[in-house]
């Protein structure tokens, strides 16, 4: 078993510190976030994903998981050294260095020893020769470092889950004794482990990223076209997948992706390319069609209801997907800018993405879903959390002024809809109930005039 160094406890760092932990090593985790770090020293996690708290708390008392804010003490001495700090986007869509340089220098100061520095963290084709480069220069005769590529693919939300079940554990190294020692600190895991060179390892990230990010757009494209000729996006995608060589899965057609990593990943990569002049079409085409499709709902409903100035909304959802409270590039925020943008009155809810949503929106909060739905003129879906999908259908006729739902997630079946007061409309599928809006009109003109 090795003693292990994680510098950056975010989703990426505390997940692997927490995994490494739990199949025998000793983990120390580094972050310069104080109030984080002494939040993690008594086990609580500083984001929310499932059975991440647990694992934090069994590998504390067990005394293989600590927590620092000290460099020093957290890297003298280690056998190993992961990089997880975020690598997030710059205005030119390329990815910003700045924190993996940083933690590169935190880390060159305090070697003492021969050491294997591993980074997680997604980083541009080259990148990390130049941080085996900085260390060569910059520690000496201290001890030899040797940088491995490990990129990670685990999901928010099933974070835990991915980094025990992954398919497969790619480690790109130029020294086949530094990718040993990496895949013996994974082998209890039993994965497929792939062995590449470091360039080819980092690729894989971004290349995977791309294509998931492909067939999304490429489904949400199907799914508009459905909606034109008469067809169900549901059936399409179910009969598309059932071929093995396209896969029933990231064929869920929606209000497309959001996320700290798809966004951001797919613009690196465009940039990366255009750098070594390769202009990648394809992929500035699935960009386009994302941040379209992000905008989706609010066209729909305007184009329904003829302006949305005035109208109360109600926002069902926030977080970018569920079981997750982040909100990075999700399609909830630039909807809700959007409808401010618009005159609307916006009241959204979330199970857990609210808090941090405070943070860069400006609409009304709700403490439940009959509460955002009360006298609204319209609901968007934006999230297909579980509290939505078994939400008895009623309670939107009950609630709204008007029950009319633009579901950007497809949470429920038509049929299911059919039985329902409602006016419902999905991602390429047919709209159902359409309800006579000059009715509600009126009954609300003679309401207001009455009392
Ligand atoms: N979030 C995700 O689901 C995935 C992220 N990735 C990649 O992993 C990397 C990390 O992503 P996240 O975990 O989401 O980032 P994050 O932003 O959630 O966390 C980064 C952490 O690093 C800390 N930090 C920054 N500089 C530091 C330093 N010098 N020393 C110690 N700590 C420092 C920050 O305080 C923060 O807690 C990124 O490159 C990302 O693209 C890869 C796969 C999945
Ligand atoms: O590099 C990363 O950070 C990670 O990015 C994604 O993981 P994540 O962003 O956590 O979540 P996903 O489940 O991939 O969903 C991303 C977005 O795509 C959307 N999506 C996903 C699947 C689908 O069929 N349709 C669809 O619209 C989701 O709603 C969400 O907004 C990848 O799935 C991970 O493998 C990768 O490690």
């Amino acid at each position: 078993m090795k003693n292990i160094a994680v510098v950056g406890t975010g989703y990426v760092g505390l997940v692997t510190g927490v995994c490494l932990a739990d199949l025998g090593h000793h983990v120390i985790c580094i972050d310069v976030d104080e109030e984080k770090v002494s939040q993690m020293r008594k086990g609580h996690s500083p984001i929310y994903e499932p059975q991440l708290e647990d694992l934090m708390k069994k590998n504390i008392e067990e005394g293989r998981l600590t927590f620092t804010t000290n460099h020093a003490w957290g890297i003298r001495n280690m056998d190993v050294i992961f990089l997880a700090v975020g690598t997030p986007q710059q205005q030119d869509g390329s990815a910003d260095l700045s924190y993996v340089q940083r933690a590169v220098n935190d880390i060159a100061q305090h070697i003492n020893r021969d050491v294997v520095v591993v980074n997680k963290s997604t980083v541009p084709v080259g990148t990390n020769e130049s941080i085996q480069q900085y260390f060569n220069q910059h520690v000496g005769e201290l001890g030899q470092v040797d940088v491995v590529s490990n990129p990670e693919f685990l999901r928010e939300g099933s974070a835990v889950y991915d980094m025990f079940h992954g398919d497969r554990i790619i480690i790109g190294a130029d020294n086949e004794d530094a990718a040993l020692l990496v895949e013996e600190l994974y082998r209890r895991l039993k994965l497929p482990v792939v062995k590449t060179d470091i360039r080819s390892a980092e690729m894989i990230k971004y290349a995977s990223n791309a294509f998931l990010a492909t067939k999304i757009s490429f489904i949400n494209e199907i799914s508009s076209i459905c909606e034109k000729v008469g067809a169900n996006i549901e059936d399409v995608a179910y009969g598309m997948g059932k071929d093995r060589r396209i896969g029933t899965q990231f064929l869920q057609a929606g209000i497309g992706y959001g996320g700290s990593c798809f966004p951001k990943d797919t613009n690196a990569l465009v940039q990366i390319a255009g750098n070594v002049e390769h202009k990648f079409d394809l992929l500035e085409s699935v960009i386009h069609v994302n941040n379209r499709q992000q905008l989706l709902l609010v066209k729909k409903a305007k184009e329904r209801l003829g302006s949305l100035h005035g109208k109360r909304v109600a926002m069902l959802g926030l977080a970018f997907k569920p079981n997750t409270d982040d909100i990075r590039e999700a399609a909830s925020v630039v909807v809700a800018n959007e409808l401010i943008q618009e005159g609307a009155y916006v009241t959204a809810y979330d199970p857990i993405a609210m808090t941090n949503a405070a943070k860069v929106l400006n609409i009304e909060f709700a403490n439940s879903v009959v509460e955002a739905l009360q006298e609204a003129d319209v609901a968007l879906i934006i999230t297909e959390w579980d509290e939505f999908k078994q939400l008895p259908l009623n309670t939107y006729s009950e609630h709204m002024r008007v029950p009319i739902v633009f579901d950007g997630r497809n949470c429920y079946t038509l049929e299911a809809v059919q039985e329902a007061y409602l006016e419902y409309h999905s991602i390429g599928r047919p709209v159902v109930g359409e309800v006579d809006l000059n009715k509600y009109l009126y009954i609300q003109n003679f309401l207001s005039e009455h009392g």
